[in-house]
């Protein structure tokens, strides 16, 4: 069965100045397990779709389902991360990184071993106890990775998790991200500006139209596993890239 499904998806916003078509006619199955990137250009959908599929926001009309049933609410198999990892300064880096268990009222103790296993996991030994403010923008992207995965979610939904860091620490991160995908087997519905960066992470990659977002076409990326930097030199690379490029009409 499909994890995740989409059928004839709209998504329109009330605004000011009339109604705005964000999302027409999105249609797409995705299995457990996938690695999927969105792309496409800005203002075309991207968040929206994935609100839509994180239960933040509500589609106007099609349908959207989990596991074959109809998903318009937030659900704890999911996990979100964003551009910019919103810390609470007044909380330590374990704190802010325990949150979501915090919310979900799980157990402490297994919550701080599992908590402490994660930072470790993304290079944070040792900081458990200092404040966001003592943490590089890197630094805080990973404690945003590591809470987004503190509860376990199955699912999980990433807006530009590494775009505003600079692209030595991006390429770690993205790394890091397929060690964890790979070990753990959960799904990621990744959206991206970078058409090299969504080639080299996904098992498909959805390509979108400008406003209103329709899907372009889905690109199957038919790339060895497991994943290393080489690969961008290969030729099967380069041309899948260009084939993306060219269904967003970059190269006209
Ligand atoms: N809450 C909202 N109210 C009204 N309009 C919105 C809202 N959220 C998004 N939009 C509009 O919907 C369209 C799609 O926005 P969205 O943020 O989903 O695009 P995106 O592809 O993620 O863009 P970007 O790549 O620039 O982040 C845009 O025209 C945006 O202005």
């Amino acid at each position: 069965m499909n994890l995740i499904e989409g059928q004839d998806l709209q998504k329109v916003y009330v605004t000011a100045t009339g109604p705005l078509v964000a999302l027409q006619d999105v249609s797409f199955s995705i299995r457990k397990g996938e690695f999927i990137s969105l792309v496409g250009p800005s203002g075309c959908g991207k968040s929206t779709l994935l609100s839509l599929m994180g239960g933040l926001e509500q589609k106007t009309d099609g349908s959207l389902s989990l596991l074959g049933e109809q998903h318009e609410k937030p659900s704890r198999d999911i996990g979100m991360m964003f551009q910019t990892s919103v810390l609470f300064p007044w909380r330590t880096i374990r704190q802010n990184a325990s949150l979501p268990g915090d919310v979900l009222k799980l157990d402490k103790t297994q919550q701080r071993k599992r908590v402490d296993e994660l930072l470790e996991m993304v290079g944070l030994k040792g900081f458990e106890d200092r404040y966001p403010s003592e943490l590089s923008g890197g630094m805080r992207q990973r404690v945003g990775l590591a809470r987004l995965l503190a509860h376990d979610p199955a699912i999980l939904l990433m807006d530009e998790p590494f775009g505003a860091l600079d692209e030595f620490t991006r390429e770690t991160m993205n790394l890091e991200l397929l060690r964890i995908w790979e070990q753990t087997q959960k799904t990621v519905i990744f959206v991206t500006h970078n058409i090299g960066e969504a080639v080299f992470l996904s098992d498909r990659v959805f390509v979108m139209t400008p406003r209103p977002g329709r899907l372009e076409g889905i690109v199957e990326i038919d790339l060895p596993r497991p994943r290393t930097t080489e690969l961008m030199a290969q030729d099967r690379y380069s041309e899948l890239v260009f084939q993306i490029r060219r269904m967003l009409g970059v190269d006209h």
